[in-house]
């Protein structure tokens, strides 16, 4: 029933170069109001690329980007932050020198509320309860998955309407992995849309509304996510079955 669907982000016709190197080949996807949407896809499928050029990172030959139907490409990640996007980028980016409170205070930067930025602050504590002991902390010394659990505390400190996650459970134990794929649910379930690019597809199509793959720089499938979950090629190319 997506044609009667409100999209919070559309992707229209994207292509995308590195140099003269095409990657990314009339990439068109939509994130549907109140979900989940996942990108699945191999390395080097290009999903990140997606990623980069929605936040403004990376520039398109050409296509469209739409969020809440105003055009956004070109626009910078400065830009985006104010309009609700947010990026959960892939291999964290934190600032490893700073505390884990300092990390966090920087994803409100903007924020001019202080009592909403405090209540964001106490919000992101219970959804990471692992992160209070460690607010005096670097951020550089905490565990892998601990400082997963920053980088997406420090995105929902932007208070996001609609927020990108690139490979967010890359390289954690499965203990990790469930807190982050629950504090996905729940933030959807709190009004962020989600976009999710994952090469763990298990996780990703179980906690995702719809889904669509990614293969070398195109989109060959999308489904509702239980609809690509039970996909014989699906369950082949990547679910190992
Ligand atoms: N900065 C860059 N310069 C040149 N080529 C790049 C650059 N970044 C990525 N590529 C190439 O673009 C293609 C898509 O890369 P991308 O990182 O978007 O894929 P991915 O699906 O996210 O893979 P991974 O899961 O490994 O991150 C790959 O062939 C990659 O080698």
């Amino acid at each position: 029933m997506r044609g009667l669907d409100v999209f919070s982000l559309e992707l229209d016709g994207l292509c995308v170069s590195y140099g003269k190197v095409p990657v990314l080949h009339d990439v068109s996807l939509k994130v549907t109001k109140g979900q989940v949407v996942t990108i699945i896809g191999a390395n080097g499928a290009g999903k990140s690329t997606v990623m980069k050029v929605v936040m403004g990172l990376h520039k398109a030959t050409s296509g469209s980007v739409r969020l809440f139907g105003k055009d956004v490409l070109g626009k910078s990640p400065d830009q985006l932050t104010p309009l609700g996007m947010t990026l959960v980028p892939e291999g964290r980016r934190l600032f490893a020198p700073m505390t884990v409170r300092e990390n966090l205070e920087m994803g409100a930067y903007r924020r001019t509320s202080a009592p909403e930025v405090q209540a964001d602050f106490e919000k992101v504590l219970e959804f990471f309860p692992d992160l209070k002991p460690k607010l005096d902390l670097t951020a550089g010394s905490l565990s892998g998955g601990q400082q997963q659990m920053v980088a997406v505390a420090r995105a929902l400190m932007t208070s996001p309407k609609v927020m990108l996650l690139d490979e967010p459970t890359i390289g954690l134990a499965p203990a990790v992995v469930d807190v982050i794929a629950g504090v996905i649910r729940q933030v959807s379930n709190d009004g962020v849309d989600v976009l999710l690019v994952e090469q763990n597809a298990e996780m990703a199509l179980e906690i995702s509304d719809y889904g669509y793959v990614l293969e070398q720089g195109r989109i060959v499938l999308e489904a509702p996510a239980s609809e690509l979950a039970s996909n014989p090629e699906v369950q082949k190319a990547y679910l190992g079955i």
